[in-house]
């Protein structure tokens, strides 16, 4: 599914550290419904990108745009708790969740940002309050069996498998009805079997959640399987960007692995 319409540009976009550009003048754009792998050696600017695009970096300079359904929205105008309301999710490799909270409360801690109804009506538990509640956690369930794991919905994340543990941040992130899901190495701690599933999981989410998906991933397999098309980075600099087997055969992405393994 390619629906050929933007839905994130990055523009000329640098982001110094010091005296170092961690991202050096970078272009590259993604379409609604794509599945694009960002990826380059160790050090070469990937985390940096996702955490402009997010705004949890601010200092770039460039532009990084979301094509919304009310047009484009310059993100740097959009504070970072508001990332969100633009349709853009994120998932971090070190999990973020709440050990002593059930499955299902961690959830439903992604659907706080949509609730209509104010904190304080949630606090007083008000009818109106109790109902969108009552909504959200029904939505909850739903991603939870869409995901396998409906039946651990009240066991706490504490002490859960890695593998669960990163579908309940999935479930989260998925709460907010994202348009873009930027995933930070879906694949690192999985074991070959989860990781065959995870393959699957990301196509189920791009097409029944609507949803683009962006991805940081040193597992090369999973790459070259599911990207619709891979960004590849050096440095901070744009080397290619194409099919799998574009990226695969490109002399440059080749060239700048290969400096890192004699690094190794
Ligand atoms: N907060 C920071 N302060 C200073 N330098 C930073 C900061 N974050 C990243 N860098 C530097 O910027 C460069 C790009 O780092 P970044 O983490 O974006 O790379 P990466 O491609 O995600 O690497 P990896 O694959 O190893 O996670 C590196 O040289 C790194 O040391």
């Amino acid at each position: 599914m390619n629906e050929n319409k933007a839905i994130l540009s990055i523009d000329s976009l640098t982001m110094t550290f010091g005296g170092l550009k961690a991202v050096d003048d970078l272009n590259f754009s993604m379409n609604s419904g794509e599945i694009v792998g960002l990826i380059g050696p160790n050090g070469a600017g990937k985390t940096t990108v996702f955490n402009c695009v997010t705004q949890f970096y601010k200092e770039y300079s460039g532009n990084i745009t979301i094509h919304g359904d009310d047009g484009p929205v310059d993100l740097q105008t959009v504070p970072v708790t508001k990332v969100i309301k633009h349709g853009i999710v994120r998932t971090f490799q070190n999990l973020d969740l709440v050990p002593d909270l059930s499955i299902i409360d961690n959830v439903l801690i992604g659907a706080h940002v949509s609730f209509k109804t104010g904190i304080i009506s949630h606090i007083l538990k008000t009818g109106k309050a109790r109902a969108e509640e009552a909504e959200y956690r029904q939505k909850a369930l739903g991603i939870l069996e869409f995901l396998g794991i409906h039946t651990l919905r009240d066991a706490l994340a504490g002490g859960q498998p890695y593998g669960i543990l990163k579908k309940i941040e999935i479930a989260r992130a998925l709460m907010a009805d994202p348009k873009l899901m930027i995933l930070d190495e879906p694949a690192a701690g999985l074991n070959d079997r989860e990781t065959d599933e995870l393959d699957r999981l990301i196509y189920r989410i791009r097409d029944e959640f609507h949803t683009s998906i962006l991805l940081i991933e040193h597992d090369m397999g999973l790459v070259m399987n599911i990207c619709d098309r891979v960004c590849a980075i050096n440095f901070g600099k744009f080397l290619a960007m194409g099919t799998p087997d574009d990226i695969k055969n490109d002399p440059s992405v080749q060239e700048a692995y290969l400096g890192q393994e004699d690094q190794a």
